[in-house]
């Protein structure tokens, strides 16, 4: 038996992004305690994994036409270990959560719940699957927060408002991308009903709402943070605009929206840390 897929499918890189992202809104809600970043750190890393592998889980079907590579439509793990391995994470993820506080506790407990609703059903309907997945991906900042205490996670709200509608944006223009595979599997995205043209439109207006969340952290962080932050929010803004001129899914595929909306998110996310990290120094001096 080989292992590998079994690291493939949690979709390592991604789950390892959202486990350090808990650690650097950690740092912004002013943690200190090495130990409690770790756990934060384990946590989310193995909630997101549990949640990608369920997501493959339902997504054999569809995955055969969207991701034909994936572990389970390529034959690499059978269905049914995929459900016993989620199943394994989300309970070690939620056991290690107990060790944190009570806050943190239920966003755990909710965010599997969700994780699950989404795969089973949510992300087969309008709009409700990308909220969701927008609000996750935003939850880990509040989770990073919340186990400062809750006084000290105000100072991750900007972060989840940026978070929620960056992804929200990206989230819809994946989706866009997949019209032909989730139509064979019966699910009903916004863009089969606006149309690839028109979600472009909408990612642009969501991405300009994350924009100007991105000026909150300013009072934080201060001007050098505002003219860094200002680049990579133009250049979101031309990646997602290079979507409102494609008319099929082919077309936003080529022209790699979603591909460079995330390299610009995670250049956001180094840029919250490298932030933090120099607010720390500064403020170590003074
Ligand atoms: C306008 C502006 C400055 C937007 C930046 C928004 C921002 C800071 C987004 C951070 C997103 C992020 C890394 C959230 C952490 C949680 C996480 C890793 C969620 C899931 O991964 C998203 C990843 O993009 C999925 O990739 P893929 O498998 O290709 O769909
Ligand atoms: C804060 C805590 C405890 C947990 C957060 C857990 C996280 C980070 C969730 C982030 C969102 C995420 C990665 C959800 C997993 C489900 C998933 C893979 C959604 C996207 O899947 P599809 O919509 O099928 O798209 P694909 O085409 O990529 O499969
Ligand atoms: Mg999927």
């Amino acid at each position: 038996m080989s292992l590998s897929p079994y690291v493939t499918i949690i979709r390592p890189a991604n789950a390892v992004v959202s486990g350090i992202t808990a650690v650097i809104a950690y740092l912004i809600a002013s943690g200190t305690n090495p130990l409690s970043a770790f756990l934060l750190f384990f946590i989310v890393t193995v909630i997101c994994g549990a949640g990608n592998v369920l997501n493959d889980y339902f997504d054999r079907e569809i995955d055969k036409i969207n991701r034909p590579g994936r572990p389970i439509p390529s034959g690499a793990v059978t269905p049914g270990s995929a459900a016993v391995w989620a199943g394994i994470l989300f309970i070690l993820g939620i056991l290690a959560s107990l060790a944190t506080n009570l806050w943190c506790l239920a966003i755990a407990v909710f965010n599997s719940l969700l994780l699950i609703a989404y795969a089973a059903k949510l992300k087969k309907m309008p709009l409700f699957g990308n909220l969701s997945v927008a609000y996750l991906s935003g939850s880990v900042f509040l989770f990073g927060g919340v186990l400062v205490g809750p006084e000290s996670f105000t100072v991750t709200l900007p972060l989840f408002a940026i978070t929620f509608f960056g992804t929200l944006a990206r989230e819809i223009l994946k989706a866009a991308e997949d019209i032909e595979g989730d139509a064979a599997g019966g699910a009903t995205t916004l863009p089969m009903i606006l149309g690839v043209q028109k979600s472009g439109y909408l990612a642009v207006i969501l991405i300009l709402c994350a924009v100007a969340a991105s000026v909150l952290p300013y009072s934080r962080w201060g001007a050098v943070y505002l003219v860094l932050i200002a680049v990579i929010d133009l250049f979101i803004l031309y990646a997602a605009a290079k979507s409102v001129r494609c008319k099929t899914p082919a077309e936003l595929i080529a022209a790699r929206s979603t591909s460079l909306i995330k390299y610009g998110m995670f250049a956001a996310l180094f840029l919250f840390l490298a932030m933090e990290l120099w607010h720390g120094i500064i403020a170590a001096f003074l």
